[in-house]
């Protein structure tokens, strides 16, 4: 007679040096995935979206030699044709939160396009599998604490995700999309 086995958990090595991407991913995916964590900093390409995350993915398993999970979040303004996308970060850094609003002062349209893109290799010379997920919102001047990004300046549905709780935002979120993704991924290759 065999002894029912349960599964073994996933588990995600998540590459990240944002503490604020970590404890949203930990969120979402803890308890049925556990999340570890190595903060590297990891070199970013010039390139889409996804060429971005695939290239980050490779270097992150060349560099842990095993399974690695990384993520690159982008915010695209409409007006802008998608800029500043995956240079959000410098962007935001230079010219804050005030700036990034003076950059469609000279547009009606303040759409922006929220955009996370997961990438998940089983470790080096494995391609990486990418996850994405979107949310449409709009570029309004700052609301909210100030603690993690853009946050404050970026609105979904009248609040802005620095105004929303954290398991709101995490609902509605480009991150809580993409990562729905992923565990619909993670939990097929279970079954499998
Ligand atoms: O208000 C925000 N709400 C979010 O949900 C969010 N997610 C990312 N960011 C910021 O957008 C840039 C992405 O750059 P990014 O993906 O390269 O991240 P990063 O360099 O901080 O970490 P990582 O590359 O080590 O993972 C960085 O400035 C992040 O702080 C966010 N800001
Ligand atoms: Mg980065």
């Amino acid at each position: 007679m065999t002894t029912p086995t349960t599964p073994a958990r996933h588990q995600v090595n998540f590459i990240t040096g944002n503490t604020n991407k970590l404890s949203e991913v930990q969120a979402i995916l803890e308890p049925a995935i556990s999340v570890s964590s190595q903060a590297l900093d990891l070199l970013e390409i010039q390139g889409t979206l996804e060429e971005v995350t695939l290239d980050k993915c490779r270097r992150a398993a060349d560099l842990v030699g095993g399974p690695v999970l990384v993520e690159d979040t982008c915010l695209c303004f409409d007006a802008l044709n998608g800029l500043p996308g995956p240079y959000i970060k410098w962007f935001l850094q230079s010219l804050g939160h005030q700036g990034l609003n003076n950059l469609l002062a000279a547009y009606e349209d303040k759409g922006a396009k929220a955009v996370c893109t997961f990438g998940y290799s089983a470790g080096p010379g494995h391609e990486p599998i990418l996850f994405q997920g979107i949310t449409q919102g709009k570029i309004v001047p700052a609301r909210g604490p100030t603690n993690f990004g853009w946050d404050p300046i970026f609105e979904y549905e009248g609040k802005t995700y620095a105004e929303m709780e954290k398991s709101e935002k995490n609902k509605v979120s480009h991150r809580g999309k993409a990562l729905a993704k992923l565990q619909a991924w993670f939990s097929n290759e279970m079954t499998a």
